[in-house]
């Protein structure tokens, strides 16, 4: 098979991550399925098929692909891979920019020239070199208000996904803090309780800067895939706890189970260091 195909059975997707078949899921609420690379190099390409993969299964279905990403090291890591698989094979059915509607797991209020703005570093490095149209990158007004930015981010997402109770994105691309935060839900916050907001503003994020919005714990939860990337030994005790550990209070990462999609983590053996649970490790 080749490298990334999606199978001909649409309600059972398996993705090629180096040549051996590792990744397989079946919609409904599936254990996280955690595949383990040497290093962040090898992590990346993967990353790449992964992502257009799931991107050919929306577009095949649905005639569109909505992705979320995050920012933090996750921006170097897909802009490194996606636009070669692109260029690599043009026709992949994912690779089709113009039906991608791109959307940010969490922002930071800042002019998008900062380098702390998420979307000001995916402009730069990614999206100048793949061509999703411009309307159909949601980015944030940085020059609101928080509680108005994140306002008018939901507006946006709302008109975007019409009739849906709950935006439902195809794909969310996450990242984890060595606190276990992601997007930017941060440990014991009262937005891990949010039930309403689809969106929410954050103004004192213990990381900075502190003013950010964020996708709120349900919008993510309705996602059909959420997607963590994890590179590094900073975050192997971090990782334990949140796919070992069993909480009463859950740290934010390990609170990310879509209702009705899948988990996935693609991670390199520093930040594996810790786990004993069964992994994949492709063979490359
Ligand atoms: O502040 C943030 O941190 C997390 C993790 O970033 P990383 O650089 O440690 O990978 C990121 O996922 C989130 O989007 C960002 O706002």
């Amino acid at each position: 098979m080749a490298q990334g195909a999606v199978l001909a059975n649409p309600r059972r997707v398996q993705w090629s991550l180096g040549g051996a078949v590792v990744g397989a899921a079946s919609v409904g609420m599936a254990a996280p399925r955690v595949t383990v690379f040497p290093s962040a190099r090898e992590l990346g390409p993967a990353l790449s098929r992964f992502v257009l993969a799931e991107a050919a299964r929306a577009v095949g279905e649905r005639g569109r692909f909505a992705v979320a990403v995050s920012g933090g090291s996750l921006v170097s890591l897909l802009a490194a891979a996606l636009p070669e698989a692109g260029a690599r094979e043009p026709e992949h059915p994912g690779a089709e920019w113009s039906r991608w509607i791109l959307g940010f797991c969490d922002e930071r209020l800042v002019p998008f020239e900062s380098p702390d703005s998420t979307c000001g570093l995916y402009r730069k490095q990614l999206l100048s070199r793949i061509s999703i149209p411009n309307n159909y990158v949601v980015a944030i007004n940085p020059t609101l208000s928080v509680e108005e930015a994140a306002d008018k981010y939901a507006e946006r997402l709302r008109e975007l996904f019409p009739g849906d109770n709950l935006p439902v994105f195809d794909l969310v691309i996450l990242g984890i803090g060595p606190d276990g935060h992601t997007c930017s839900l941060f440990p014991d916050h009262p937005l891990l309780q949010e039930q309403i907001k689809i969106i929410a503003p954050i103004s004192d994020s213990p990381k900075p800067p502190p003013k950010r919005i964020t996708m709120t714990l349900p919008l993510l939860n309705a996602a059909r895939c959420a997607l963590f990337v994890v590179t590094g030994d900073s975050k192997a005790a971090v990782l334990k706890d949140i796919l070992e550990g069993h909480h009463e209070n859950p740290l934010p990462a390990a609170r990310v189970r879509p209702v009705k999609g899948e988990v996935h983590w693609l991670i390199d053996e520093a930040a594996a260091s810790k786990l004993t649970i069964k992994v994949d490790r492709p063979s490359l």
